[in-house]
Formats: structure tokens, sequence, C-alpha cells
């Protein structure tokens, strides 16, 4: 099965890009989604964020703490780290099984991932695509559909490899702004995967 990864810096539209290739009929792992589910359903990661981050970590219902966490791992190198060693091996999992699980019907698989360079997951895909768009455009967007402030999605911006970094490790871009119509950028691509090899 073909694995393309897909990512970009937070507010770039990489969700906004994989909704269009699920029009199209691509099974899409987001990895950020499942990265949740397991923070709140895997009883041994949940021990490990009480224990890196304390018990506030989690609502007495069990639910996740985004804003606690998000404001020691932002602001604290070290704790990012150990949140994305808690993490990401767990998302590694995940995604092997639910590729297995895929229908084997669909001529490639879409796997979204904020951090998809900095993980090293981007090796386990056969083709990366970066989604790009101006600084500007990705603070408002975010400011608007978070309500956070600027210096919150910069804060976050910070903890991520620049798009010119990015940009080495990708395969293809997808520039997401006022001027290139995303739905024809994706078409492109979706020919030409469908007619890649692993
Ligand atoms: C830190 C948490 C609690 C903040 O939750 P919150 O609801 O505020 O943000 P959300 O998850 O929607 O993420 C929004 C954006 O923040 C950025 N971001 C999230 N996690 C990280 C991270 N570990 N490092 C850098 N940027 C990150 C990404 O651009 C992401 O798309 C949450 O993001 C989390 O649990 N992160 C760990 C899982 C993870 O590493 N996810 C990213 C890759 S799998
Ligand atoms: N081309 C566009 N035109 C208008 N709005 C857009 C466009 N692309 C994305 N948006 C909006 O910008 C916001 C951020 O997009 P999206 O959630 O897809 O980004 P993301 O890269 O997945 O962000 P994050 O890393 O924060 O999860 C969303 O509210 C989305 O609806």
């Amino acid at each position: 099965m073909l694995k393309i990864g897909i990512t970009g810096g937070i507010g770039s539209g990489k969700t906004t890009v994989c909704r269009v290739f699920e029009t199209l009929g691509i099974p899409v792992f987001y990895a950020d989604t499942v990265a949740k589910q397991i923070m709140v359903t895997d009883p041994i990661l949940i021990q490990g964020v009480k224990d890196a981050f304390g018990s506030e970590s989690y609502s007495d219902s069990g639910l996740l703490n985004n804003k606690h966490i998000a404001g020691i791992v932002f602001n604290q190198a070290s704790a990012l780290e150990k949140l994305n060693q808690l993490v990401h091996p767990a998302v590694f999992r995940a995604f092997d099984q639910w590729v297995a699980q895929v229908s084997p019907n669909a001529p490639y698989i879409l796997k979204e991932a904020a951090l998809l360079f900095e993980s090293g997951s981007y090796q386990m895909c056969d083709r990366n695509v970066l989604v790009i768009a101006p600084l500007e455009t990705k603070l408002q967007r975010v400011m608007q559909r978070d309500g956070v402030t600027e210096a919150q999605v910069k804060a976050r911006m910070d903890k991520q490899l620049s798009d010119e970094e990015k940009a080495k490790m990708a395969d293809m871009l997808v520039h997401n702004n006022e001027t290139d119509s995303l739905i024809i950028q994706v078409m492109a691509l979706h020919h030409q995967f469908l007619n890649t090899k692993p």
C-alpha cells in the first residue's frame, strides 16, 4: 500500500487538504487526533502523562486537560520532549494497526501529522507532502479557529521545524494561500499518486 505523509506548520491547512483527499475516497490517518484518543484510553500512557505532568493532566472523568499540558510543554523544551517520547511510539503502533485494517481497495492512504518530520515518521511513508501558507495567514487562521493569542500560536510554531527545513525533506508542496487553488493542487497530486508504486 502506497503511504503518503502530509504535514505543515500549525494553521497551514493540512487537515483542510486531507478533507479534500477524503472526498476522493482516500483514507486518512489523523495522527494528532489518534494521539489524543490514545492519551485517554491507554492506561500505561495515561500513567506516564500523570507522572510527568501531574494528576491534573486529566479531569475526574478522565478527559485530557489540554490547556494544562500545553501550558507546560510549550514553555519548557524538556517537557515537550518527554511528552513526545511518551506519545509518539504509541501513535506509530496505532498507525501500523490502522494500515493493516484499512480498505484493501484504497489506491493509497494518507498519514496527516503535525510533527511528521520532527518525529521521524516521514521515513515510514513513501512520499511526503508539505502544506505551506504565509505566516500572517497561519496566525490569523489559528487565532480565529482556537480563540488563542498570537503569542500562543507563535510559541507552538517555535517548537516545530521551519517551512524551509521541512521543504528540504518534502517531496511535494501544496500552497494554501489566497491565490492558488487547493482543489486543483490536490487533484494533480491524486493523479500522480494513482500512478505511483510504493
Ligand atoms: C499538547 C496538547 C495537549 C495541546 O492540545 P491542544 O488541543 O491545545 O492542541 P492540538 O492537539 O489541537 O494541536 C494543535 C497544533 O499544535 C501543534 N502541536 C501539538 N502537539 C505538538 C507537539 N508535541 N510539538 C509541537 N507542536 C505541537 C500542532 O501544530 C498541532 O496541529 C496536544 O497537542 C497533545 O497532546 N500533543 C501531544 C501529541 C502530539 O505530539 N501530537 C502531534 C503529533 S502526533
Ligand atoms: N484555503 C483556506 N481558506 C480559508 N480558510 C482556510 C483555508 N485553509 C485552512 N483554512 C482554515 O484555517 C484553519 C486552520 O486550518 P487547518 O485546521 O486545516 O490547519 P492545520 O494545519 O491542520 O492546523 P493545526 O496544525 O493547528 O491542526 C481552519 O479553521 C481552516 O478551516
